[in-house]
């Protein structure tokens, strides 16, 4: 049976055409799916409903999207700080990754979800290894997401074609699954994990399959100076040899492109996933995002996992979104609020995808949006909603989060995951590897 809500009295920021913020406006919801977004319709026009939910001192927003992550890595957290990426990857992740099971990543990926939720990611993309477990959490929690199983091909032939046939298993069994929340893609890790006919094999089959492509692109100076020393060339050209950019594709990073090398991504509409938190603290650099705007891309935000940010928490990337690109430009008007919020929200939408179902609100959308408080003292007086939710807002103030017309957490309360028992099991199944 259908289930009609219809949410009242809130400050609606629809981020169509531009932020178009409603005061005192409403939300309807029929299953999965914005029926209606707009002034508080009257009472015999809210007698349709079967259940009205008064939102005075909210805002409603699209459910922040993340964009590149490794959730499970949350187990990481902490473990090996203030290190260069090569250092931090190869001396410290990957030793202990390769202890991980479907348990480390199930526990892992289950407390990401936690923290997500709470701090108002609806949506994230997720690449790693024993994706079944992810998928499986993200069935569970109600989230939406965009999976793939993240290929190293640093490795004998035959173990290279045994991931690449576990990764289009994965691609192929999962897309589309949970009601369509689970949707996926295929992804070599990086240019100088995957030779140069590894990853034409991801492009081929990516063709075949019709699933966009992902990999980590130009993250680090050294990433680029090895790939001009192994091909020639630098990342950016090195993927577009490969037909990488034929394909609807999504790169992570992208922080050392010249302008020439945003133009080839711009013509090719090159989605990017601007990770500032984790770049910052790997002492990577700062990915050129006001010149990805200025031509006409429109990046979106991601903490990539939780060893390198430390955190999950979208808002704040948002912020830093907003305030380091002013800083690094010595330009206040770089990155703006409003710019920053879509980076957060539709732009990410677009990078994963999923516009066409999510990142705004309007009616025929998936009801996929999460509220704020608005009453604390950090947020008054009220002037300018999006100047709040993007420099003043923190995860505190996530307040309910619906995903597919859903609720996942009402009134601060998780209904779909138990989190103490997540808390408890990912504690225990780190500790496992250090036995
Ligand atoms: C093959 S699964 C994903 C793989 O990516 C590693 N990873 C985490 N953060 C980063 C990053 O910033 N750049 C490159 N690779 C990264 C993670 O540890 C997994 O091994
Ligand atoms: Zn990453």
């Amino acid at each position: 049976m259908s289930v009609k809500r219809l949410f009242i009295n809130a400050t609606v920021v629809t981020m169509k055409d531009g932020a178009e913020v409603l005061r005192r406006g409403a939300l309807g919801v029929e299953d999965d799916k914005i029926t209606y977004v707009g002034e508080v319709p009257e009472p015999q026009v809210q007698e349709q409903f079967d259940e009205i939910i008064d939102c005075s001192g909210k805002v409603i927003l699209p459910g922040l999207v993340n964009t590149h992550g490794h959730a499970a890595m949350t187990l990481l957290r902490g473990y090996a700080d203030d290190l260069p990426l090569q250092t931090w990857l190869e001396e410290h992740m990957w030793p202990l990754e390769a202890k991980f099971t479907h348990v480390q990543v199930q526990a892992g990926t289950a407390l990401a979800a936690v923290e997500m939720i709470r701090s108002g990611t609806t949506c994230f993309m997720d690449m790693y290894d024993h994706m079944d477990a992810v998928a499986r959490v993200v069935e569970e929690s109600g989230m939406r997401a965009r999976l793939t199983r993240g290929v190293i091909g640093l490795c004998s032939e035959e173990m290279q074609n045994k991931k690449f046939e576990e990764a289009v298993r994965f691609a192929t069994e999962w897309h589309g699954q949970a009601d369509g929340r689970i949707t996926t893609m295929l992804a070599p890790h990086a240019p100088y994990t995957c030779p140069p006919e590894y990853i034409k094999r991801f492009v081929e089959k990516a063709g075949e399959l019709k699933l966009p492509l992902h990999t980590h692109m130009s993250e680090t100076v050294k990433e680029v100076e090895q790939n001009v020393r192994d091909y020639g060339v630098r990342p950016v050209e090195h993927l577009r040899r490969l037909g990488f950019f034929d394909l609807p594709a999504l790169v992570a990073h992208a922080v050392h492109v010249t302008e020439e090398e945003i133009d080839i991504l711009a013509q090719h509409d090159v989605k990017v996933a601007h990770n500032p938190g984790s770049n910052l603290k790997l002492g990577s650099g700062i990915a050129p995002v006001t010149s990805m705007l200025r031509k006409g891309m429109r990046p979106g935000l991601a903490t990539d996992g939780a060893a390198s940010n430390n955190n999950l928490d979208l808002i704040e990337e948002i912020q830093l979104a907003a305030l380091i690109h002013k800083g690094a430009n010595l330009d206040p008007e770089a990155v703006p609020a409003l710019t920053a919020l879509k980076m957060g929200t539709s732009y990410g939408a677009e990078c994963l995808f999923l516009d066409h179902e999510i990142g705004t609100l309007e009616a025929g959308k998936k009801a996929d949006f999460i509220t704020l408080d608005l009453t604390g003292a950090h947020m008054q007086p009220l002037h300018d909603v999006v100047s709040h939710i993007v420099y003043s807002a923190s995860r505190g103030d996530v307040v309910d989060m619906y995903v597919n017309g859903q609720p996942l957490m009402v009134n601060r309360e998780l209904l779909t995951l138990d989190e103490e028992k997540i808390r408890h099991e990912a504690t225990r199944a780190f500790q496992a590897l250090l036995q």
